[in-house]
């Protein structure tokens, strides 16, 4: 049996899910895993001296439940393909053999039980004023209050990303700013690439 998992991160805004979701769509035996769904309850997150909740960092999120999910994904996946060969199925060729994982968020390269888990990793990036742009735009709950972009968010993507870099770990950097189906047929064509040489 063959996983292969696709990291989908990036900054806030940047194209993550609409990217995510045309891949779950086009991939043969695909699922999907949203870090946003992992979010922790209001209460639950801790708030800075200025009143920010910190909603842009590790302990926002439910990371062990997320892993939780993954490895049952994982697990899932491998006793699909025993009980495909214990019913002497005729084998699928190349990649079609293979099951698909993508996993979409704007803090994955930072949680590090998941960094052995990607077979590929791709980052969304987009300009300061495009993000602050688009971000206005969405409604969060709870929303973001007065300057909590340029107070929370946005130093704590410089932040991630600084770290991110300093532990280059075979990322593909991809411009968000791009049209969305340009972005989406580099990035499908790349997966399928990769997954046919991977099930050699
Ligand atoms: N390539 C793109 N060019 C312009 N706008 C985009 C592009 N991709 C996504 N958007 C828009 O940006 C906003 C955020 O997109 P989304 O996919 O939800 O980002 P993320 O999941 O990274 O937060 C949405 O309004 C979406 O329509
Ligand atoms: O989903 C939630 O519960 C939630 C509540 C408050 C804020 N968020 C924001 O969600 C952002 C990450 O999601 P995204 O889709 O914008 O990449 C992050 O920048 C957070 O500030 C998310």
């Amino acid at each position: 049996m063959k996983t292969f998992v696709i990291g989908i991160g990036g900054v806030t805004n940047g194209g993550k899910t609409t990217l995510a979701n045309k891949l779950h769509k086009s991939l043969p035996n695909c699922s999907l895993v949203c870090q946003d769904d992992y979010f922790k309850s209001e209460a639950d997150v801790e708030t800075d001296e200025r009143g920010f909740k910190m909603y842009d960092v590790l302990e926002a999120l439910n990371m062990d439940d997320m892993m939780t999910t993954v490895n049952s994904w994982t697990k899932h996946s491998k006793d699909a393909e025993t009980t495909r060969q214990n019913q002497n199925e005729i084998p699928r060729k190349s990649e079609d053999g293979v099951y698909f994982l993508i996993i979409e968020g704007f803090l994955l390269y930072s949680y590090m039980p998941l960094d052995n888990v990607f077979n590929k990793k791709y980052f969304l990036t987009i300009p300061y004023e495009e993000c602050k742009k688009r971000r206005s735009t969405r409604v969060y709950e709870p929303p973001d209050p007065p300057d909590y972009f340029d107070g929370h968010v946005w130093p704590m993507y410089l932040k991630h990303k600084d770290q991110m870099e300093k532990a280059e770990r075979g990322i593909v950097y991809l411009d968000g700013t791009k049209l969305e189906d340009d972005i989406y047929s580099f990035v499908y064509a790349d997966i399928r690439k990769a997954a046919q040489e991977f099930t050699r």
